[in-house]
């Protein structure tokens, strides 16, 4: 049977193709896009039916290629939603999490009701942008009119069979479900005015969402093409796809955001993960996804903008090995680099309120970022192993982050662990491996994981030494 993975991230979109041949996954990418959120009027947003248009694309190419029979599942970036009416039409636009609007409603929602409450119910990471914040931004009228409240994949889904769910990996970074319940948190949904009965019902992985609607068959004529639920939070869908070598695991997404994080079966709710802000989102079959949030390739996506000279991703990384290491050290955490007017100029402003080197070319913009990404990830494993007290012996670094191969070196050097790179589309054979399980060609994650292993090229990575206490001194130092 042939699996199509739609996976659509914050800068890039891909519908890729997936087949069990004998013991290997064999894929294919069928159609690749970009995303990206535009602004208007003060407004940053997802040009959602552009998305939309773009799976249609894909999934015409699927029939060109002779495909008549094929499940479908949809997985993007988490937290946004698009608001319906009860004619099932889009009262809005889909706002992006890159948004002002909610800088500052944490501060007013928790004036009302503490973090320690909210953390306590949900387990979820303070994110200023999570959707109870934006809802709570939502103007009441807007609330009022609105059906159903739709995540951005569930969204998709919808538009394409006529049915609507509410996936839960997706479901959980709103920080609006009691975890201890796994339903809604009913004090939260009252805080923002938002009633229960305005969301879909929930859906695991692995269930028929439905048959592709009559009205998309013209382009595409698929004529037997299901729509299957997958982990449709991508990063839930990274985590599926991460090989697991080994028993102390812990992965990195490595996309527009590193997600570093390890599976557990219960979620990790104490002051300590609290106060360094870990998330217990959550995975497939029940498990968690205790990570924490980084700053990650958002940082040299918008450097790439800034710069007058187009330099394409493996060209930063050549230009950055050319530059002398660990020369700046920058907290790239902090909210200042959430989405600034310009990241050269905000990087080169943070050097020079801490009189440090000013990085003016490209190679020292990229090594700037990924000297200190290697330092971040150190500093969030050591964490990880604190506040968990599990040991985490080795990292896998997946999704296309993986393709750095300097960072994954860097990586390794400081954090002495050992980094295995790859697979780059491991949130789509993620997402894939959830439809094989679901068509009963794969037990389970264990199976898949291993199907993983035979089929794709994972790189390792062994530390060399490195004064690793010394550059997280000089980072505490400046960030
Ligand atoms: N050849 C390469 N060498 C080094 N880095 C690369 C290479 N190709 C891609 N990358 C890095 O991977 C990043 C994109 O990763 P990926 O495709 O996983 O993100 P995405 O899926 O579009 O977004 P999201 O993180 O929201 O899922 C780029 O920003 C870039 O930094
Ligand atoms: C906004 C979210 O934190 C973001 O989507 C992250 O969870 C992610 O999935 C990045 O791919
Ligand atoms: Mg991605």
């Amino acid at each position: 049977m042939l699996h199509i993975a739609v996976d659509i991230g914050a800068s890039s979109g891909r519908l890729v193709a997936g087949e069990r041949k004998e013991n290997k996954l064999e894929i294919k990418e069928i159609h690749r896009f970009a995303n990206g959120f535009m602004e208007r009027e003060g407004t940053s947003y997802w040009d959602i039916d552009h998305l939309l248009m773009e799976i249609v694309k894909g999934l015409a190419t699927v029939k060109k290629l002779g495909y008549e029979t094929c499940t479908v599942g949809i997985d993007t970036w988490a937290v946004d939603y698009v608001l319906i009416d009860e004619k099932g039409n889009r009262l809005q636009e889909a706002v992006s999490y890159r948004d002002k609007r909610t800088e500052k409603t944490i501060e007013k929602l928790t004036k009302k009701i503490s973090k320690g409450f909210i953390y306590e119910k949900t387990g979820i990471q303070f994110l200023p942008f999570n959707t109870i914040y934006q809802l709570f931004e939502e103007a009441p009228e807007l609330i009022r009119k609105t059906d159903k409240i739709l995540m951005v994949p569930d969204y998709l889904g919808f538009r394409l069979t006529g049915n609507a769910v509410l996936e839960v990996t997706n479901a959980s970074t709103m920080q609006l479900l009691n975890v201890k319940k796994r339903d809604f948190d009913d004090d939260l949904l009252e805080l923002i005015s938002v009633k229960k009965e305005q969301f879909p019902y929930f859906s695991e992985p692995g269930q028929e969402l439905g048959r592709l609607k009559k009205e998309w068959f013209p382009s595409y004529d698929l004529p037997d093409c299901k729509i299957v639920t997958v982990a449709s939070h991508d990063t839930a869908s990274a985590v599926a796809g991460t090989p697991g070598i080994g028993e102390g695991w812990a992965y990195l997404s490595s996309g527009t955001w590193s997600l570093l994080g390890i599976e557990t079966s219960e979620p990790v709710i104490t002051d300590l993960s609290l106060e360094n802000n870990y998330t217990n989102e959550w995975g497939t079959f029940q498990s968690f996804r205790f990570l924490k949030n980084i700053i990650g390739m958002w940082i040299i996506q918008e450097v790439r903008k800034s710069l007058p000279q187009d330099y394409n991703y493996s060209q930063f990384v050549e230009e950055a090995k050319k530059v002398e290491r660990f020369q700046r050290f920058i907290n790239f955490n902090d909210d200042r680099f959430i989405n600034p007017i310009d990241m050269a100029v905000e990087i080169q402003a943070y050097c020079r309120e801490t009189n440090q080197p000013i990085p003016e070319t490209a190679g020292e913009l990229a090594g700037c970022i990924y000297d200190n990404l290697a330092i971040i990830y150190t500093m969030v494993i050591k964490e990880l192993e604190e506040i968990t007290g599990q040991s985490i012996d080795c990292l896998h670094i997946v999704g296309g982050g993986a393709q750095n191969e300097l960072l994954n070196q860097l990586t390794a050097d400081v954090s002495g662990k050992t980094v295995y790179a790859g697979p780059s589309e491991a949130t789509a054979i993620g997402n894939l491996l959830l439809q094989m399980i679901a068509a009963g060609e794969l037990a389970d994650l264990h199976e898949g994981r291993q199907l993983i292993r035979k089929s794709f090229d994972i790189k390792e990575f062994i530390p060399a030494a490195v004064q690793t206490e010394t550059l997280i001194n000089r980072f505490n130092q400046y960030g």
